[in-house]
């Protein structure tokens, strides 16, 4: 399935967030999206989510969900959201006890994502007993449940230090070389986004426009072994980002100036 997110406008009252966004992610394909602090690229993955109605355009599902997908549009955030009481096969298990399924088929789906995401051994663990970045595989595992067309990803390393960060970063790579998943990933971290995205989306300052989309062709296995390149297209993000942050932030500063 293909999203094709065309002409989209967002406005909370009178402040115009997101400006006439127009871009397609292709299935088996992560677009990341980055741009500064407030320019909307939360409002937009929450558009793209169903979770709110634009005031202008729309996202168009283009081709069929996985047959047994149960949510084709999944959120994972930040902040895991685990439930504290609940085991790891708990927590997974959870978003799958809405759905017509038997405990047979519950069960089967939760051992089959466990195993896919390395946590079969955690199956029984607490969230407390977990580390930060070992929770946050939880709450992957657990969006995968759903098998979903669409990850929506919405800066789900930040939360971490930068060593789980990394070693968070190397799963998901492999687990795309695994299954080609299909992601919006949101992010501040210009190194994420290079290592993972086959689009980037990068916005302006508020209200989010599209400035540019890069498109990095080399495969996602093959960039740790080309870090020139990598570096090449981090350099002409930042810029592109910079002149934006850079504006962005002299608005606030004038916003706030004394009359
Ligand atoms: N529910 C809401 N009601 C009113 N204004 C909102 C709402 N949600 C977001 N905004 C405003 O819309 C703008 C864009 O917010 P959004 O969270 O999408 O930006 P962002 O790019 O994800 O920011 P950050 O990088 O800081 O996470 C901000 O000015 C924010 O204050």
């Amino acid at each position: 399935m293909d999203l094709h997110v065309r002409h989209l406008s967002h406005r909370y009252g009178g402040t115009e967030v997101l400006h006439d966004v127009d871009v397609t992610i292709a299935d088996g394909q992560i677009v990341c999206i980055i741009g500064p602090s407030g320019c909307g690229k939360s409002t937009l993955l929450r558009l793209i989510g169903g979770l709110e109605r634009p005031t202008g355009g729309a996202v168009m599902q283009v081709g069929d969900a996985p047959p047994d997908s149960l949510n084709p549009l999944t959120y994972i955030f930040q902040d895991f959201a685990l439930l504290p009481w609940r085991s790891v096969a708990g927590n997974v298990a959870l978003v799958l006890e809405d759905h017509r399924l038997d405990r047979a088929a519950r069960a089967e789906i939760v051992e089959d994502v466990l195993a896919r995401t390395r946590l079969s051994d955690f199956r029984d663990a607490l969230p407390r007993q977990l580390s930060g970045g070992m929770r946050q595989r939880v709450a992957i595992a657990r969006a995968l449940a759903v098998r979903p067309a669409c990850l929506l990803m919405d800066e789900p390393l930040s939360a971490l230090d930068s060593q789980t960060r990394e070693l968070l970063l190397e799963d998901l790579l492999s687990l795309w070389l695994r299954e080609r998943f299909t992601a919006i990933y949101v992010t501040h971290n210009l190194e994420e986004a290079v290592r993972l995205g086959h689009r980037i989306v990068v916005l302006s300052r508020r209200p989010g426009r599209i400035r540019e989309i890069v498109a990095i062709d080399t495969p996602l296995e093959a960039r740790m072994a080309d870090p020139q390149a990598l570096d090449r297209h981090r350099r002409h993000l930042w810029e592109l980002m910079r002149e934006e942050a850079m504006a962005a932030d002299q608005e606030l500063s004038e916003t706030g100036r004394e009359p």
